[in-house]
Order: C-alpha cells, then structure tokens, then sequence
C-alpha cells in the first residue's frame, strides 16, 4: 500500500489532471466526475435548502419524544419516550436530478396549497442556496415542478453562426439551455426587437441578415436613421427607405403588394401563399425596420396626417402579411405606450419579442407583456457588459435568456456583396401592381 508522502505527492496530479479535463472537454468532466457530487449533495442538503426557502409545510406526525420523568432521590432526571403527535417541517418530494449539458434538472412534487410561482419566486434564494448561476422553474403538469438549474452562464461566449438552411428560418444565437436560437418567420411572422443604445439590436439584425441573405427571399429595410445602417446592406435589399416620407411610400407599396396577394390566393381558393402552385408563389418579402419610433414621432400638428397614415399601413402589413408572405422585423430602443395608440395595435400583432438590456421598466414591459414577472426581472438584470444578451418569448410560450452570435458589420455586408444576384427588383416584385410608388 503506497505510504501517505506518495499520496499526498499525488494530490497536486491528480488536481492538475482534473484541471486538464475540464478544461478540455467540459462536458464529460461536468457528467463522470462533477454531476454525481453536485447531485448527492443537492439531494444532501434539500431539506434545509427547502426550509431556508420556505418551501416546506408543517405537518402532524406520530413521533417518540422525550418528556423529563421523575426526579430521582439522587437529583438525576429521567426521561422517558412517548409516543405523540407533534409538528414537523415536510419538504416536498424530490426526484433525482438529471444532468443536462450546462447543468442539471430535478422534478419536485409540490406541497398542498403550493403553486409553480411559490417556486418561481423561490428561484434566487434556492440559485444562492445551491451556488449556482439560475434556477429557472417549468410546471409540466399539476402538482408537479420542475428545477432547472445552470451552473454558469452559457451565454459569456457563444461560438459561431451556423448556416440557416431552412427557409425563413434563421439560427440567430443560443438560448441559455444550450440550445439554438431560432428566429422562423413562417412560425412567428413579426417580431419585436426592442432595446438600449448598444444592447445588440444591430447585432442581432446582422445575424439576420446573414442568415437570409443566400435563401431566396426579398429584403426590405425601413432606415429611421437616416439610412446609416442599413445602406452598407443595399446590395442585397429590394428596397430602401431612409426618412420617413420614404418609409410611407414603401408601405403603401407593401399594403398594395399584399391586396395583390390576396387576389392571388382567392383565385387559386388558397388560404395563403405556401398553398399556391410553386410556379405562382410570390417571393417572400422580409421587411427589416430600425428605429420604430421615429415613425410615430410628432415635431409639430401639421406632421400628424403623414404619422397616422404610416403607422396605418405598416399596421395593416403586420395584420394581414402573414398569410401573404410579408413579415416584420421591427427594431427600436424605446415602444412605449407614449408614441400613440399606433405602437400599441403593432405590437399586438408582433408575436415574436425579444428585449435586450433597456434604460425604462416601460420599454421591457410592453416589449414583453403578459409574460412571467420573473421574465421581466431577468430583463432589467441584463449587464451592459454582455451585448447581445435578450429575453426571448418564444412559439412555446416559455421565456429565455438568449445570446446572439457575434455578426459584425463587415460580415453582414459582406454577405449582402456575395449573394447580391440573389436580390429582386423592387420594380419586379411591383410591377403589376396597378398604381405605385417606388421607394
Ligand atoms: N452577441 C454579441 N456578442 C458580442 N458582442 C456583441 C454582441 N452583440 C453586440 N455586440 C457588440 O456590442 C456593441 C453594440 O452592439 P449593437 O451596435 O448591435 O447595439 P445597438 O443596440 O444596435 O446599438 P445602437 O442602438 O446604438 O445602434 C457592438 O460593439 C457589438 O459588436
């Protein structure tokens, strides 16, 4: 047997070897050698966990305890066992926890009178309790939670951007589950994208852009800021308007497009675009907008005509343009109720939400509504020093913490230069519409 100086000799190899393969391949080191420690000694520590947290009820057991006797000639007391009812502190039951790839999972049956919010609103203390990054809380079914707990954060680098192969379908980021960001417009047709000055909005519009650019689909870009941004882009865009005079006359362009489309689908008795023949399917349009506000923004009364016609056509686009073929983009650092009823009725019918880091409560509220509290929380938590970061609602009706993947500037316009020939006239697309304007 190797006598203690070896073993302790051994110690600094072993640590270094360790280092080595958690360094170098994370998540077998995270499966063989971590997670089954992290998961005895979540199992270990439940009950405290659970009682500091305020998870557990009190509950009527049969115990023996022990009441002093009688006092005995030579002073010693002496108990005796008793077997009675006496309160105690139940912690719900708990599965056993599952790995996942940046952490792991367990399934808790919740407590009578206990709801997933109880838990939702547990979620930092139990984070803390546990040392961990986030809970996150998931109700599968009634009586049951689900614990989902990441160890850090994924989100602090996040690689590459993949080829979007599929159709409308971009992969954008990474979700904080580890799985891929997708923004597909067939599923969610119109999308808002709403945060700070260098929250990552542009960022994400890249990747975008990226993402679309070789599929054969029309883009579209509305530049509010006076074109700075998405001129870079032009070779790839059908049309750009930069001011909003410009931006009025491609939506009335769009709103012709789409009654077009609509006769179209009436004559061939189809629902909507993907029903018609190949031969007789328009291309689909992808209509990219930044800096929504200034589309409602008043200087002075005699501009109000102008802010309620573009803010009626784009909002007649983003009613009926799914069906169509015509899908919205929307990017914007403030949608606030105060810019007018126009921004309100957009955003009811922009399923698709996605808010980084914002200055105003009011901006994470309407970009995210009805969602989770704790959705809202998560937003308003979001470091400057980590742009790209969102919340994302997505089609299953659950929040994430999301990340966009790196998109500078330079790649989007690259890629708006190499598949250029890919790019339809705006004069094709409108030709036969019978009165228009080009933007
Ligand atoms: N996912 C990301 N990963 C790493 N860096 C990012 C990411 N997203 C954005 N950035 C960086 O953050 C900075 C701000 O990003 P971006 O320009 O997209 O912000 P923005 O919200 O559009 O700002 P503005 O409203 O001022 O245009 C940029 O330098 C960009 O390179």
């Amino acid at each position: 047997m190797p006598d203690l100086p070896a073993w302790l000799a051994a110690l600094p190899l072993i640590g270094a070897g360790l280092w080595a393969w958690r360094r170098w391949h994370y998540p077998s080191f995270w499966l063989i050698a971590a997670f089954p420690l992290v998961a005895l000694s979540v199992r270990a520590s439940w009950r405290r966990v659970a009682l500091g947290c305020g998870l557990t009820k009190k509950r009527q057991r049969w115990w023996f305890t022990t009441v002093p006797g009688l006092i005995a000639s030579t002073g010693i007391v002496r108990v005796r066992r008793r077997f009675q009812r006496v309160a105690v502190d139940t912690k719900p039951l708990m599965w056993l926890p599952r790995p996942t790839r940046h952490g792991w999972r367990v399934t808790l049956h919740t407590l009578e009178g206990q709801t997933p919010g109880d838990y939702t609103d547990a979620a930092e203390r139990l984070a803390h309790s546990w040392s961990v990054h986030a809970i996150r809380v998931s109700s599968p079914g009634p009586g049951r939670v689900v614990l989902s707990a990441t160890m850090r954060d994924p989100l602090v680098t996040v690689n590459q951007l993949p080829p979007s192969t599929d159709l409308l379908k971009v992969t954008v980021g990474r979700l904080e589950t580890g799985r891929p960001w997708m923004i597909d417009f067939r599923t969610v047709p119109h999308w808002l994208n709403a945060g700070a000055t260098q929250s990552g909005k542009s960022n994400l519009a890249n990747a975008l852009i990226v993402g679309l650019a070789p599929q054969p689909v029309a883009l579209v870009g509305i530049d509010l800021k006076g074109g700075v941004e998405f001129t870079p882009y032009a070779p790839r865009l059908s049309a750009l308007a930069t001011c909003r005079e410009e931006a009025g006359r491609l939506l009335d362009d769009l709103v012709a497009l789409m009654l077009d489309r609509m006769g179209v689908c009436r004559q061939a008795a189809a629902r909507n675009i993907w029903q018609l023949p190949p031969a007789l399917r328009p291309v689909p349009v992808v209509v990219l907008v930044d800096e929504l506000a200034e589309l409602y923004l008043m200087a002075d009364k005699s501009e109000k005509d102008e802010i309620a016609r573009t803010s009626t056509a784009l909002l007649r686009v983003a009613q009926l343009g799914r069906a169509f073929g015509i899908y919205l983009f929307c990017c914007g650092q403030r949608i606030g109720s105060d810019l007018g009823p126009g921004v309100t009725a957009l955003r009811a019918q922009c399923s698709g939400r996605i808010c980084h880091r914002v200055n105003d409560p009011e901006t994470a509220t309407m970009t995210l509504d009805d969602l989770d509290p704790a959705a809202l929380a998560s937003a308003r938590a979001i470091p400057a020093e980590t742009p790209g970061v969102a919340i994302v609602a997505s089609q299953d009706g659950q929040w994430y913490r999301a990340r966009s993947f790196h998109v500078t500037e330079h790649t989007a316009e690259q890629a708006t230069h190499t598949h250029a020939h890919l790019t339809p006239s705006w004069n094709e697309i409108t030709t036969h519409l019978p009165e228009h304007a080009h933007a």
